[in-house]
């Protein structure tokens, strides 16, 4: 028997060691990384690091009530409930600000998910539990105006919501794939999550950057994160950031799905030891 606690610590530890990855991914264009805060005049990088650690505790109980439970209802509720509460623990450790909003509701879905299937590793499968999870209404979200729900209606794109419940095709499709398959042509595991970023920015329509760019914004950043790619460039980094900081562009959609790739190709490296039926120990190879 796999034991509740110990797996939804392991995942929530995990949850939390690719937020920081993502973070520390450097350069980012128009994100906060170790070299700058990309477009964004009130996130820092120690700021984004106390929201991503304070997070754990948020991922720790999504892992736990999702344990023996399948996807339903009253498991989009009870998610939402902690998502919201996490949220608030995130305002509180930020002073107001929003740092990982869209990556509480997608990696906990996926934290959830991955409960479900007891710390299995089969990340396809992952991405369709989260999405029949998200699927379910959850009748206390409140009614609030979003900038992601602004976008949507104007620019008639599916955003954060959709993208879960369409079972994460961008990570599936794209930034997945090309993380493993750079790995395999010999890239170092950093040039290939920074490959895999570009892949996203390149095809998510990402509502932060239709917020603060309009689809002429989203257009000019999908265009030059394609053009990196097919060029195999990454000197040009650090001059896509300028020219991101300059428009006021911040892929956070993008950001958000990468720490989600990171987390499922990490979970594939978790090893759940069983001894006499039960668990002794669950680690990161
Ligand atoms: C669905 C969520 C993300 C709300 O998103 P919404 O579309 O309303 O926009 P909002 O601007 O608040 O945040 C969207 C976030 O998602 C990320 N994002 C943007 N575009 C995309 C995309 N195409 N795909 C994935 N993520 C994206 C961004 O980082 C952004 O910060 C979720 O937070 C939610 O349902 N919130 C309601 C409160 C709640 O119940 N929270 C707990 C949920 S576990
Ligand atoms: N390294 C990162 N740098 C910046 N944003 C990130 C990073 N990683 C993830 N994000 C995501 O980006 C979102 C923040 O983007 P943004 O500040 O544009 O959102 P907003 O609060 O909706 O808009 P605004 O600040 O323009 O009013 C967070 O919800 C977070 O999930």
């Amino acid at each position: 028997m796999v034991d509740s606690h110990q797996l939804s610590m392991a995942l929530a530890d995990l949850a939390v060691e690719s937020l920081i990855e993502e973070l520390s991914l450097t350069p980012k264009p128009g994100l906060v990384d170790q070299n700058d805060q990309g477009s964004h005049r009130d996130l820092t990088y120690s700021i984004m690091m106390t929201s991503a650690i304070s997070l754990h505790e948020t991922f720790y109980q999504m892992a736990k009530v999702s344990f023996s439970e399948e996807p339903s209802q009253y498991l989009r509720e009870k998610i939402g409930e902690i998502g919201r509460a996490g949220e608030k623990v995130m305002y509180e450790a930020t002073n107001g600000v929003n740092t990982h909003k869209g990556a509480i509701w997608s990696l906990g879905l996926l934290t959830a998910a991955a409960s479900i299937h007891k710390g299995q590793v089969d990340e396809t499968r992952l991405c369709f539990t989260a999405g029949e999870i998200a699927k379910f209404e959850d009748r206390f979200i409140p009614n609030q105006l979003t900038n992601g729900i602004k976008a949507i209606q104007k620019y008639k794109v599916h955003g954060a919501k959709r993208e879960a419940q369409m079972a994460f095709p961008h990570i599936r499709q794209f930034s997945l794939p090309i993380l493993k398959s750079k790995l395999l042509n010999g890239c170092s595991y950093e040039t290939a999550k920074i490959y895999s970023l570009l892949a996203l920015i390149a095809n998510l329509d990402d509502t932060c950057v239709l917020h603060r760019g309009g689809m002429e914004g989203l257009l000019f950043s999908k265009q030059y994160a394609q053009r990196l790619l097919d060029a195999e460039n990454l000197e040009e980094l650090p001059k896509m950031n300028d020219d991101f900081i300059i428009r006021n562009l911040s892929p956070g959609g993008s950001a958000d799905l990468l720490a989600a790739t990171i987390y499922l190709y990490k979970l594939a490296q978790l090893k759940i030891i069983y001894e006499e039926n039960n668990v002794n120990e669950v680690s990161f190879k």
